[in-house]
């Protein structure tokens, strides 16, 4: 049977004024059902471009990117989203911002149950209560929690986080790590996550796939060999302390300025 996701050998070029802008090229990633891949790589490598073509709202120049075995060729349903921005309609309550995918993907649904659901996932990530607010009345951390439970109310096959936790504060950030870690708990889903973050990459990671710089490949995959359900701790033990070297390593080859010198 095939991974949820497979990208195969997928290049792809901007058009620009000044001509094409090689970003992907040689890009393979495989993502088993219900795994959780981590995306790292130097700045402007064409991670977001990866994101995008898995959503379905590109198609790369060559290669072929699959979920489920068939071609993706147009935007999906079946795909959830959440960006470092969470970009909440401020005219809309927190319920009924979680609840927008459901109002496309199951229009006859009807509303009670839609709420229903809505409440079961703010209710997973502490937001009940908070359900009648406006966006601007909630802190940052607290509209990313909202908008991680309006991209699985639907219970997409494939989520696609693109630094979702990136202008967070870094006490904030740990726990939506651990809030992201309960919500796979509870609803499984696959996952694509785009981060600079080495430590957020080896807490939610079951794979780390290391980039090059642009033109961007997998330059390195690392299998995150640590229990399921981690606690923040678990970043602080030598294993995960090793492969924090590892894949900072791996960054300084794709920045192409090599693996950093021990001190003697
Ligand atoms: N629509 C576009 N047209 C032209 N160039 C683009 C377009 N989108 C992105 N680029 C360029 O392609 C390169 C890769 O962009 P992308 O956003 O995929 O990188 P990234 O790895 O996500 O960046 P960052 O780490 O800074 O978030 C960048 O140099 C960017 O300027």
């Amino acid at each position: 049977m095939p991974d949820l996701i497979e990208i195969t050998d997928v290049r792809h070029a901007y058009k620009t004024p000044a001509g094409p802008l090689p970003v992907l090229d040689g890009l393979t990633l495989s993502v088993p059902e219900g795994a959780f891949a981590a995306v790292v790589g130097p700045s402007g490598c064409g991670k977001s471009t990866l994101t995008r073509l898995v959503a379905g709202l590109m198609r790369p120049d060559a290669g072929e990117v699959r979920l489920h075995g068939s071609p993706v060729t147009s935007p999906r349903s079946t795909v959830g989203m959440a960006f470092q921005n969470p970009v909440l309609l401020e005219w809309r309550s927190i319920l009924d911002n979680v609840i927008l995918p459901l109002e496309i993907v199951a229009p006859r649904m009807p509303r009670r149950d839609r709420v229903a659901r809505a409440m079961e996932l703010l209710d997973l990530v502490g937001l009940a209560g908070f359900e009648n607010k406006r966006p601007s009345e909630l802190s940052g951390g607290m509209r990313q929690r909202a908008s991680l439970c309006r991209a699985i109310v639907h219970r997409p096959e494939v989520l696609i986080l693109d630094e979702p936790f990136g202008a967070l504060d870094n006490f904030t950030r740990e726990d939506l790590w651990q809030t992201m870690r309960d919500l796979r708990r509870q609803e499984p889903f696959t996952a694509i996550l785009i981060t600079h973050d080495l430590r957020e990459s080896v807490f939610l990671g079951d794979q780390v796939v290391v980039l090059s710089g642009r033109p961007a490949r997998t330059q390195y995959v690392l299998d995150v060999d640590l229990p399921a359900d981690r606690e923040i701790d678990i970043l602080y033990q030598p294993k995960a302390g090793e492969m924090l070297h590892l894949l900072r390593d791996q960054i300084r080859i794709a920045q192409g300025r090599g693996p950093a010198q021990e001190a003697a």
